[in-house]
């Protein structure tokens, strides 16, 4: 009997809610149109520290996606709701529009970026944009603009303004030659997707540029989200979110995974705590730039059984979509967290009855 570890208290809640300071000190600040000029090696660059009075002032790039609507409506809690800044290059739905500030901003404008940042004083960035695995297959070239190019822009900017900045990975920036089960944070990391390679770029940029510039670069790699509110955008792990859609409106599901394949998964709310935890945590507490997150870990036929047990009618058929499987099954099976959970305190919620994880 296969053991669903976490899962049966976010898929209750998914159905409700269905209805270095290294020193070193020389930055690359870009001129529109050429190269990184560097400036005097006696600067500063770390990122600028808060009084407990003294809000952070947040952007957040590609907000409009599964993640950046529900993050901007935890950080406005905390930080206050003219505090942070959504921005994404959709139009945002009437009720995003009214809930905050909204701006347009694409990231592969770096002028109108800089533009952004300077103008409302920006102190730290969480740069959500990007195309995701199933997506940036279909669209190699884009791909790597937005991921790769788009985060050259973002990282320019942070560390020319001193940004605290956040940039989210993926258990995708992993590969078919990881260790799948746990995966740990230092392995190998070989993916053979755009976006596992743009999101491995990702980390070794902000790494590199945390310990030869100070930039105060944070990153966490999320499981596969599930969350009920919000649709994703075009990722291997589209099915765990949709099978929630699927059961409340038309009561029949078909997914493009087989039923065995094990992903590592985490509810909503987990993924965005996390994200604010780690961009709170003193930077003592860091060990490391880049964390593995983890809570969950299922199949798609685990998670049909426990969505039958709160829909019961629930029809799942599977038709397999070569492309995501490929995928799927070069991806972890179980992700390893423990330096997340020594180092800043890292622990999920959305949990398992201590009888059912014991299987
Ligand atoms: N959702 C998940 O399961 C998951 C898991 C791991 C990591 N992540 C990461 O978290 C971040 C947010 O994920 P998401 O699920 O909300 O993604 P999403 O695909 O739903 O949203 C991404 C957003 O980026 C925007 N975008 C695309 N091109 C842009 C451009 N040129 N300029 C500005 N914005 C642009 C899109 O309009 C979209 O709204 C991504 O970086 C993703 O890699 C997500
Ligand atoms: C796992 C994650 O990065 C995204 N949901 C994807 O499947 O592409």
């Amino acid at each position: 009997m296969p053991i669903v570890k976490n899962v049966s208290r976010a898929v209750s809640q998914l159905l409700q809610s269905s209805g270095c300071g290294c020193g070193i000190s020389i930055v690359p600040v870009r001129c529109i149109g050429v190269s990184p000029r560097q400036v005097a090696s006696d600067a500063s660059f770390h990122s600028v520290s808060f009084s407990e009075s003294d809000h952070p002032r947040v952007l957040i790039t590609g907000g409009l996606g599964q993640l950046g609507v529900g993050l901007a409506k935890l950080l406005r809690k905390r930080f206050g709701k003219n505090n942070v800044i959504l921005s994404d290059i959709r139009k945002p739905a009437d009720h995003v529009f009214h809930s905050g500030p909204f701006i347009y901003s694409d990231i592969l404008d770096y002028k109108n970026l800089r533009e952004i940042v300077v103008n409302n004083r920006i102190t730290w960035l969480f740069h959500y944009s990007a195309l995701l695995s199933a997506v940036g297959e279909a669209n190699v070239p884009l791909a790597r603009a937005v991921n790769i190019t788009g985060l050259h822009n973002v990282l320019d900017i942070a560390a020319e303004h001193n940004l605290r900045l956040f940039v989210p990975s993926t258990i995708g920036a992993f590969g078919p030659t990881s260790p799948r089960d746990p995966t740990p944070d230092l392995c190998i990391q070989r993916p053979r997707t755009i976006y596992g390679v743009s999101k491995v770029h990702a980390e070794l940029m902000g790494e590199y540029y945390h310990y030869r510039y100070g930039l105060d670069f944070r990153c966490l790699r999320y499981p596969g989200i599930i969350s009920a509110d919000s649709q994703p955008g075009g990722g291997t792990t589209d099915y765990a979110v949709q099978i929630f859609h699927d059961a409340m409106k038309t009561g029949k599901f078909q997914c493009n995974l087989k039923p065995d394949t094990r992903l590592p998964m985490m509810y909503i709310d987990d993924c965005l705590k996390a994200t604010l935890e780690v961009m709170e945590a003193p930077a003592e507490a860091l060990s490391m730039r880049t964390y593995n997150i983890s809570a969950m870990s299922f199949t798609p036929e685990e998670l049909a059984q426990e969505v039958q047990k709160h829909v019961p009618e629930l029809q799942v058929t599977y038709n397999v979509d070569e492309v995501r499987q490929a995928i799927a099954d070069s991806w972890p099976m179980n992700f390893d967290d423990s330096n997340a959970r020594r180092d800043w305190g890292w622990k999920h919620d959305y949990d398992l009855p201590e009888e059912e994880s014991r299987g």
